[in-house]
């Protein structure tokens, strides 16, 4: 049977029949259509008469604009042998001489007392006929006939039974279809290409006592959904189920664990410093880290246990039908045991804790959201902790943390994007009053609340570790900055930038100093670093290691806010420093106290002992800058000059500082 007799059949009950318009006559039609038409039909296709001229010229002028699978625009009626009215509507096929010709089919127009159903399914627009398959078989399943497309598809097939896969699968679909008597579904089928899914659509014609078997295969468009799925569903990165099925997880868990009264929980991993990495070795690596990361994380939790990754370097773990809170705490006490060895990454062994968050089902949440943000705020209460650790989620824990969460979540993204500003606070030189060097302030310029200053969000990038990316920002902003106003022609000065107590501690700062500067081409001995005595206290004999290597580096060192902590001048000689910042709270009262005076002096006067420089920040009045240059005070810096000024205003202060009326001095540095 050829593909169009096939789609005739297929047709059936209607009336159909093809028009070769070329050849001006009929060349096939199916048994309803010969019933319907009679005489004229088989005068046609006989060629005894030919289709009318106009009726002909219509065709002709569409088929040259149509695509096969295409609907003409119109219908044209006509009266059946049984005298009722019809409607034709036609649509364009292509002929075995691959010439375009109309497939023509007969409807009952409305009001027509002749109403047959149509067995065409729904899933077989015409534009698809040539991938269909059609067949027919008897009433036990034996083959009657087939499209040519169906036989180079499925080969000999003697019963409906040897399409099928499994004899399980022919049972069960010909069980349903004798009790159903039309029926559609998808199945694997096993045509000559191998077993693969299709669509399958079978009617029962009572009038032939015939079934109708439509198939199409749609293993590409499975494989495309799975693809789709797994890329909706699944992490690229580790093949790890993503945040969707993680969710999905956790309703169902809810679901289970409310109706048969059991306990879950999660863990909320997340590596340490993390940027950190990425950041010094490329995302190539960073990524490998992770891959590593995850495979052993996926052999340190029990098999039951379920493991996504959120993305970044933040992965879940849930376990369902707990016992205890101690169950879920043991797989975070092997999953820290094992994170501390080394992994091999890129030729390199290395190392990367995690800070875990944990919380159960019914004692810490009763949603998926709770649930979710609970352990977030646990594991950020053990990278407050000093990180590497796990802490199990407490209610007292969220009173304070929503803010905190809100901002720390923002502010992981302001660091992505960049939501960061530095300003820049003049330094001047006593007594000529020249601008000699800035001090770097950060600013946070947050989308919504606007301008945040350092002190609300410094102690919560310090607690959640993000100071260390944060950290390096600035450094590499304040050296480009520095280029910047180099190239612009203003003459050089220093840039001093804040460090924090957990960047000082960070194992590769002195590496990640150095390549700013080289990345930047920045003269070291421009480039200052802020400290404070406790920082330097913490673990002095590292320090002074620490700052050794930063002075082999070629750059100043400056004890920060100096009279706040231990404050032993003798001590810090031990420290290869060169300037110390006396805090401003000295600066205030000096000229009004007496002893503050006497404090400032004699600090000046012993750091001047010791070849230390002096500066004194704070500086808001003329008669404090008279006091400290009698007491040789070398440098100072304060709102008597400028506030911290963001880059382009600092510039025109540079320029402009001569016509300054708060000072009586002014260089113009150019
Ligand atoms: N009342 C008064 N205040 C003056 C005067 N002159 C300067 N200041 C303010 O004093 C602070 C000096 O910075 P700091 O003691 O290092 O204290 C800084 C520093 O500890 C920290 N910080 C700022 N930027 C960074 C950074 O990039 N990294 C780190 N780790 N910390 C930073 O935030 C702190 C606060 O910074 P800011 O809000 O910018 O506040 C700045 C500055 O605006 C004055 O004449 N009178």
């Amino acid at each position: 049977m050829t593909d169009l007799l096939a789609l005739l059949r297929y047709k059936m009950p209607s009336a159909a029949w093809i028009i070769d318009i070329q050849a001006s006559r009929v060349c096939c039609s199916n048994a309803a259509a010969k019933a319907l038409l009679s005489d004229s039909l088989h005068d046609i296709e006989s060629g005894q008469r030919v289709i009318e001229d106009e009726l002909k010229v219509r065709l002709s002028h569409y088929l040259e604009t149509l695509e096969v699978g295409d609907a003409l625009p119109f219908k044209w009626p006509f009266t059946g042998n049984d005298g009722a009215q019809y409607h034709v509507s036609g649509s364009v096929v292509a002929l075995d001489d691959g010439h375009k010709g109309v497939l023509c089919e007969a409807h009952p127009s409305i009001g027509a007392s002749v109403s047959t159903p149509s067995v065409v399914p729904a899933f077989c627009p015409l534009t698809q006929f040539e991938t269909l398959s059609f067949a027919m078989f008897d009433l036990n399943g034996h083959f009657i006939d087939a499209s040519a497309y169906f036989v180079a598809s499925f080969g000999d097939i003697q019963h409906i039974r040897d399409l099928f896969a499994h004899a399980g699968a022919a049972n069960s679909f010909m069980t349903r279809f004798s009790q159903q008597n039309s029926l559609s579904q998808e199945i694997r089928l096993s045509s000559l290409a191998g077993v693969r899914w299709h669509t399958i659509e079978i009617t029962y014609n009572s009038t032939d006592q015939t079934a109708y078997l439509l198939t199409q295969d749609i293993q590409e468009k499975r494989e495309h959904e799975i693809a789709l799925y797994r890329l909706n569903n699944y992490d690229g990165l580790t093949n790890l189920p993503n945040r969707n099925l993680l969710y999905q997880q956790l309703e169902s868990a809810f679901d289970n664990a409310r109706r048969r009264d059991r306990q879950f929980g999660l863990l909320y991993v997340d590596l340490d410093s993390f940027k950190v990495i990425n950041d010094n070795f490329g995302h190539r690596v960073g990524d490998e880290l992770i891959q590593r990361v995850a495979e052993r994380l996926k052999d340190n939790i029990p098999t039951r246990a379920c493991l996504y990754r959120l993305g970044g370097d933040e992965f879940v773990v849930v376990l369902e039908n707990t016992r205890d809170v101690a169950e879920l705490e043991s797989i975070a006490e092997s999953i820290m045991q094992n994170a501390g060895n080394t992994y091999p990454v890129a030729g390199m062994e290395m190392m990367i804790t995690a800070s875990i968050g944990i919380a159960s089902y019914p004692q810490h949440a009763s949603d998926v959201d709770s649930m979710l943000k609970n352990a977030d705020v646990a594991m950020y209460r053990a990278k407050s902790m000093g990180h590497n650790m796990y802490v199990v989620y407490q209610n007292t824990m969220s009173d304070n943390s929503n803010a905190y969460l809100t901002l720390g979540g923002s502010f992981r993204k302001a660091i992505d994007e960049e939501q960061f500003v530095l300003f820049y606070q003049p330094k001047i030189r006593l007594p000529d009053e020249v601008v000699i060097g800035a001090e770097a302030l950060i600013r946070w310029v947050h989308p919504e609340l606007g301008m945040i200053s350092p002190d609300s969000f410094i102690p919560l990038a310090e607690e959640s570790g993000l100071i260390l990316p944060l950290g390096e920002w600035v450094i590499r902003r304040a050296c480009r900055q520095l280029q910047e106003w180099r190239e612009a022609g203003y003459a050089p000065i220093t840039i001093s930038v804040n460090l924090s107590s957990r960047q000082f501690m960070q194992a590769d700062l002195v590496d990640m100093v150095r390549q700013a500067l080289e990345d930047t081409g920045v003269d070291p001995q421009y480039l200052e670093l802020e400290l404070t005595e406790s920082m330097l206290m913490a673990d002095a004999q590292q320090s002074i290691e620490k700052l050794h290597s930063f002075r082999k580096l070629g750059l100043t060192l400056s004890i920060d806010d100096f009279g706040t902590g231990y404050s032993s001048l003798a001590y810090l000689k031990k420290f290869p420093i060169q300037t110390l910042k006396i805090d401003r709270s000295f600066i205030h009262d000096l000229g009004i106290d007496g002893d503050n005076d006497a404090i400032v002096k004699a600090t000046i006067a012993m750091a001047n002992g010791l070849s230390l420089k002096v500066i004194a920040e704070g500086v808001e009045s003329r008669s404090q800058i008279d006091s400290l240059n009698g007491y040789h005070c070398q440098e100072v810096q304060g709102y008597l000059f400028s506030k911290p000024l963001p880059d382009v205003e600092f510039r025109a202060f540079m320029q402009g500082y001569v016509a300054s009326p708060s000072c009586s001095k002014g260089v113009l540095l150019q």
